[in-house]
């Protein structure tokens, strides 16, 4: 760790969750800690920088309280972060940077701000600054609420513009799923029981970050400062889904709140229709389904397949090695030992790999059903691109029915 380089904390979480309240709380409790803060908002008035201003004390010789506003960091003003951050890393007087996203920021953009080199203005953060620690605050008492709502930011007033599309459900995994700290704000609101089964399947979905509990925002500074834990492969790799994917842990029935996981790994494409159907009655107790599917009719190209509550997407991941040219397909069975030992004799990398994730899950039920949406032996000796394709314009439906 070089001491020279200004560490940063990043506090992400849907609008409300609490980070305001933390970062106030934080910097009553800074212990001297020369401290820059950064506080993005997406409208014009900036009331959380007014909020801070107010309620943490910043000495105004020795701190700093920058406001950037009308936009977002992870989008449209990471050019004004690039440079404000290098403005107080260069001025030398700070001990750390502690930045607030706004409510609808996606962290993996900003952490990217850090790590790499911002060719276009010659930037490097990496060389002047350190991220530290990427937090995410997580609103317990909302949580199943905004999970489950079904609502776009557009429906809730909350777009960035009018040609964000983002579903609020996809906000907070991609919040959840990019984090070395995970904040669970408001426990003061929800009962102890309802608190652990959230925390049980947040742990699910974040297996590598520290958990917290938090009351109207009092968490200890050293929990969130200089804690050393962010590194970029780590966070990008940490997803409950991958690390299922990687390692399957196959969680014993005796989990109190009966929150699983399991991969349904199949070498035989799904039948697009009737794995629409199975679609269309999605079991309500998976939470979080992420991987590749196999369709018949696209026999080419695995399609990636992500589902959070109700949102639910399914598009072109990229072509099946097996289905290059023969060229292309030695060089990456040479190149990829993990490829060439699961490569099938006659359907070489084309498989239907989904994680699934979820609270009581019934999995016999679930493989047997989705066994069912597979093509049979009689329909595998059939001209497949022949069978009915309801993907994907029907997902925009299905998302719909889902509600
Ligand atoms: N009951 C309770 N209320 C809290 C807690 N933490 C924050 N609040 C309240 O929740 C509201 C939102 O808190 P903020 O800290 O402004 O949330 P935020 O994440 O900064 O919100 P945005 O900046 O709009 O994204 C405020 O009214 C806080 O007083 C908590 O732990 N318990």
């Amino acid at each position: 760790m070089n001491q020279n380089k200004i560490p940063v904390s990043v506090l992400s979480g849907y609008l409300g969750a609490g980070k305001t309240t933390i970062l106030n709380h934080v910097l009553n409790n800074r212990d001297g800690l020369k401290v820059a803060v950064i506080v993005n908002d997406l409208s014009e008035v900036n009331i959380d920088a007014d909020l801070i201003r107010d309620g943490a004390g910043l000495s105004r010789t020795n701190e700093k309280l920058v406001e950037m506003s009308n936009g977002c960091i992870c989008c449209t003003l990471r050019e004004d972060l690039l440079k404000e951050v290098e403005k107080l890393a260069l001025e030398g007087r700070f001990d750390y940077i502690l930045i607030e996203s706004t409510g609808i920021g996606e962290p993996v953009p900003v952490a990217q701000t850090f790590t790499y080199i911002d060719e276009e203005h010659g930037i490097d953060l990496s060389q002047i600054c350190r991220l530290d620690t990427m937090v995410t605050v997580v609103d317990a008492y909302r949580f199943w609420n905004d999970f489950s709502s079904g609502e776009t930011l557009l429906d809730r007033n909350q777009a960035a513009g009018s040609d964000d599309i983002r579903e609020v459900v996809d906000l907070l995994i991609d919040q959840i799923e990019f984090c070395d700290v995970l904040i669970l704000n408001k426990c003061d609101m929800v009962e102890t029981d309802e608190l652990d089964e959230l925390e049980g399947v947040l742990r699910k979905l974040q297996p590598r970050a520290k958990f917290i509990r938090s009351e109207r925002g009092k968490v200890d500074p050293a929990a969130i400062l200089n804690t050393g834990l962010f590194n970029f492969d780590e966070a990008s790799t940490s997803a409950g889904w991958i690390k299922e994917l990687e390692n399957p842990v196959h969680t014993p029935e005796t989990d109190e709140y009966g929150i699983s996981s399991f991969v349904y790994e199949r070498v035989k494409p799904f039948h697009p229709e009737r794995l629409m159907k199975w679609m269309e009655d999605w079991p309500v107790d998976i939470v979080r389904a992420k991987g590749t599917m196999w369709l018949a009719t696209r026999n080419d190209m695995g399609q990636s397949f992500s589902q959070a509550g109700p949102s639910i997407q399914l598009g072109p991941a990229g072509y099946w090695v097996a289905a290059l040219p023969e060229d292309e397909r030695k060089f990456y069975l040479q190149d990829e030992p993990e490829l060439a030992r699961a490569w099938d004799a006659v359907y070489g990398d084309r498989i239907n790999k989904v994680v699934l994730i979820g609270i009581d899950m019934n999995r016999n039920e679930i493989e047997s059903t989705l066994d069912q949406c597979l093509l049979t032996d009689d329909e595998m000796r059939m001209d497949w691109s022949r069978f009915a394709d309801p993907f994907p314009k029907a997902i925009a439906e299905l998302a719909e029915q889902l509600q």
